[in-house]
């Protein structure tokens, strides 16, 4: 009898990835079939056993998405085809929900049934028996067309909870028709761990003591898919492991109906890294952070910094202790080393820091700065006095550059802004949305020649902006393959209401490469401004130490910062400081 027990100690966990399919149910996220093939070719890499990929016939998209899977097959994972069963009253082999079921050619078919009583009288509207009728019907005929079946029984704790009896009569009535994995289903993500362990062991051991019983029976393998509603997801996946279960569905990023699915960006390095559960190899394990961000990226939506083991901040270290000890032994303060899943940790500059976040962010920028060089703690003073003006610079890293820079005056010279004037005719704004309403004009002194430009652009900081690429550009042309890609504005003390410091962060990029700059002001165009000067310089300075004969050695940026300073720029000169700034309206 020993081919008849549950598979409760596998040498391999399977991962189901349903991002494709209940991934795709969450709000807000939508996939064009090219996105759907884009993420199923990750996945595969990545290593899951399964993708579900649609629902066939649900919609045109799905469809189509397994015609093109079918033209070019994955290398590693198996493609699977989702359904109900079929309408109550009906045939399945007259049914034509299944036949572009069976159409979509795949081996496995993943089939939901009801478990629930209470689904199958409300939701379904029908009786008990029909409902078992349907699971039946429905599996045998899609065995009988050469499918292997998963079974999820939907809805499997509430209705196990509310009518035990019943949800194990549609249990038996889906391996009696053949199902080859019986999938525990939290669907309203309302059940707590302890209560998924002591029902899959329950079912467990009446499977085992059903299959004692029944000697033609094929005892099939046990799977769990969780939501999040109560935050539990993850949790409730792990607690059905422990109890056996070998199939564990869950979609990239937690993406999913309503909070979401169990996320396998958590579960696949708890299960691989805690419990020590084979799911894909150490070296596939490596791309979980890129494949996390690459699939927030193709469905459009801000990755989730905060993440568990492949957010960005999921190893980074702000407080100044932690940075310390992170330094002299990375376990005082990470659980797993950020490499194997692919993070890499990282040092946040900001008030919380100590002379320790310095150091690490100077040796990272190729900046020569020693313990205890007083310049170290003058940089760290200077952190602490700006944040309380309002600067942040965790999110802000090459205005933290420009500072140490400065500190050590390694801070290349480009231009420097005289003054400027910005006109805005707002009433013109409000009447003719997103025409050009605003007029910039800037005075720069660069390499020795004073330029006065005008440029006009559809907001006072978008005039500025073309201002000053245009009066740089001849001498810079480098700065033509700049440009924005954020620009985000807080407002630090709004009960000073119009008085307020405005702090302003601003995202360039030269295509190949981002960096993030700020500004502080109680002028809004002031604090931009700031912004977009230190944007163009670190550019530049990114732009000229990648270009200059030298760049190549690690070194290289400070490297061209000594060659290249202008040694005799004097920064008490009030014409070297932003600021001389008259605002016409
Ligand atoms: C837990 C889950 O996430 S299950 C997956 C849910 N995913 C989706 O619903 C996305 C894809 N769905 C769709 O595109 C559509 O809902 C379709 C094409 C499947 C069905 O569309 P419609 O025929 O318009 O039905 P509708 O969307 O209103 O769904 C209700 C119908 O589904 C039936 N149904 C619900 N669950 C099941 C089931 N397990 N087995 C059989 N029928 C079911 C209901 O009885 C009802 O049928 P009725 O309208 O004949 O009374
Ligand atoms: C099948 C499924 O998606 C669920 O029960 O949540």
């Amino acid at each position: 009898m020993k081919d008849c027990q549950p598979n409760l100690q596998p040498a391999k966990l399977q991962i189901y990835d349903t991002t494709l399919r209940d991934g795709a149910q969450r709000e807000g996220l939508s996939l064009s079939i090219e996105d759907k093939v884009r993420i199923a070719r990750k996945l595969d890499r990545l290593g899951v056993a399964f993708i579900e990929g649609g629902w066939p016939g649900a919609n045109p998209k799905d469809g189509e998405f397994f015609r093109r899977i079918q033209a070019e097959p994955l290398m590693n994972a198996e493609l699977v085809a989702f359904c109900s069963t079929r309408r109550p009253g009906a045939k399945a082999n007259e049914d034509a929900m299944l036949v572009p079921i069976v159409a979509s050619g795949t081996r496995l078919v993943t089939v939901f049934g009801k478990s629930w009583d209470l689904h199958v009288t409300e939701g379904l509207r029908t009786t008990l028996d029909e409902n078992l009728a349907m699971i039946t019907d429905t599996i045998t005929y899609l065995r009988s067309r050469d499918r292997h079946i998963i079974y999820d029984a939907e809805h499997w704790f509430d209705g196990y909870k509310q009518n035990p009896e019943y949800a194990l009569r549609t249990l038996e009535a889906a391996i009696a028709a053949g199902a080859e994995w019986l999938v525990f289903c939290d669907t309203n993500g309302g059940t707590l761990p302890s209560e998924i362990e002591t029902i899959v062991k329950q079912v467990g051991n009446w499977l085992s003591e059903r299959g004692d019983r029944d000697s033609k029976g094929i005892m099939p393998k046990l799977g769990i898919h969780t939501h999040n509603d109560s935050g539990l997801a993850v949790a409730n996946a792990l607690a059905a492991v422990q109890q056996g279960v070998t199939m564990i569905q869950g979609t990239i990023n937690g993406y999913g109906e309503r909070c979401g699915n169990a996320n396998l960006c958590t579960l696949i390095p708890n299960l691989q890294l805690k419990m020590g559960w084979q799911c894909i190899t150490d070296e596939q394990l490596t791309q979980l952070s890129e494949v996390s961000r690459q699939v927030s990226e193709i469905v459009n939506l801000a990755p989730d910094e905060h993440a568990p083991f492949v957010g960005l901040s999921a190893f980074a270290h702000k407080g100044g202790i932690h940075v310390s000890a992170v330094q002299r032994n990375p376990l005082t303060y990470e659980h797993i080393a950020p490499e194997q899943v692919g993070n890499s940790r990282r040092i946040v500059i900001s008030e919380q820091a100590g002379l320790s976040n310095i150091l690490s962010k100077a040796k990272a920028c190729g900046i020569p700065l020693q313990k205890d060089d007083p310049t170290c703690r003058q940089i760290l003073q200077k952190i602490k006095d700006l944040e309380q003006l309002g600067y942040q610079f965790e999110a802000a890293e090459a205005s933290f550059e420009l500072l140490m820079r400065d500190a050590i005056a390694q801070r290349p010279h480009f231009f420097s802004v005289l003054s400027f004037q910005i006109h805005s005719d707002a009433a013109r704004h409000s009447d003719r949305h997103g025409e050009v309403d605003s007029l910039a004009t800037v005075k720069v002194m660069v390499k020795g020649q004073e330029k006065l430009t005008a440029s006009e652009g559809n907001g006072p900081v978008s005039a500025l902006d073309a201002a000053l690429r245009k009066s740089l550009v001849k001498f810079y042309p480098a700065i033509a393959q700049f440009y924005l890609t954020d620009y985000k504005v807080r407002i630090l003390n709004s009960n000073a209401g119009t008085d307020a410091k405005t702090r302003v962060l601003i995202e360039s990029s030269n295509g190949d490469r981002r960096w993030t700059t700020v500004g502080v002001s109680t002028n809004i165009i002031a604090a931009s401004c700031k912004a977009l000067v230190e944007g163009l310089e670190y550019g530049l300075m990114l732009y000229e130490s990648q270009n200059s004969p030298n760049h190549l050695s690690d070194r290289g940026l400070s490297d061209f910062i000594e060659q290249n300073i202008e040694q005799n720029y004097d920064r008490s000169n009030p014409n070297n400081q932003i600021g001389a700034i008259n605002l016409a309206n």
